[in-house]
């Protein structure tokens, strides 16, 4: 089965956003965090970013929006035309609800938890998303250790969407280098952002296809 390489640009130069996203041409989609200082302690991209974002690359734009008010704003962002749209189970009473919205509007719907948040309350309604973002650090900043402990819950959801034969990405955010991808893709993920280990390498594309080599590598899932 394919993997996904979606570089994460909070960890690109921001003064040079245009020839950044030209450095990983190779990967399979650009993951942009939206923060909003409630949801998680930091600011980052609003939608005049995103809007430019769109204007100046050809890859498809992942969206992660660790913030507070998802109802809001997640279909304005699917609304602009973006690849996927993932909010956090966290903020929402009605994720799949907002999911069958962002779907209709025509972008992908992805559900993100926390560390500490368990999977096992979304597993039954796994087919109203397209992906599942288990996070392997705390929201909020880049450039964090990835926690092994979050495995276990990639190898729940993979179980699940096996035995099910459902479609939907596995997706893990924080930490991943060219060791932790390995252990996630053992664990069942299909979908790998990565910042710091991409954007801080001399060769951003040669990074791009190591961690998709590394993931090929280790991946189990037919
Ligand atoms: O959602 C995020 C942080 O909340 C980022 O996508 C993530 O941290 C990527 O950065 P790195 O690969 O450097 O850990
Ligand atoms: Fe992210």
């Amino acid at each position: 089965m394919p993997v996904r390489i979606n570089p994460s640009i909070l960890a690109a130069d921001f003064a040079h956003l245009a020839t950044e996203l030209d450095r990983i041409s190779s990967a399979d989609a650009v993951h942009v965090d939206v923060m909003d200082n409630h949801f998680v302690p930091n600011l980052t991209f609003g939608i005049p970013v995103v809007e430019r974002l769109l204007q100046v690359t050809e890859l498809p734009l992942d969206m992660h929006l660790m913030i507070t008010d998802v109802d809001r704003w997640a279909p304005t962002f699917a609304e602009l035309g973006v690849f996927s749209v993932t909010f956090h189970a966290e903020a929402t009473d009605e994720p799949v609800a907002l999911a069958r919205r962002l779907r209709q509007i025509g972008a992908r719907a992805g559900l993100a938890i926390k560390p500490g948040t368990p999977v096992e309350p979304y597993l039954e309604v796994l087919a109203e998303f397209d992906q599942l973002l288990v996070m392997t650090v705390e929201p909020g900043f880049g450039g964090q250790s990835f926690m092994p402990e979050t495995m276990s819950k990639l190898v729940a959801a993979r179980e699940v969407a096996s035995r099910s034969g459902l479609d939907v990405w596995l997706q893990v955010d924080g930490g991943i280098n060219e060791q932790t991808i390995e252990v996630a893709a053992r664990a069942g993920a299909d979908t790998f952002v990565a910042g710091s280990s991409v954007f801080g390498a001399d060769d951003a594309g040669a990074q791009v296809q190591l961690l998709r080599q590394r993931a090929l590598e280790h991946t189990h899932v037919a």
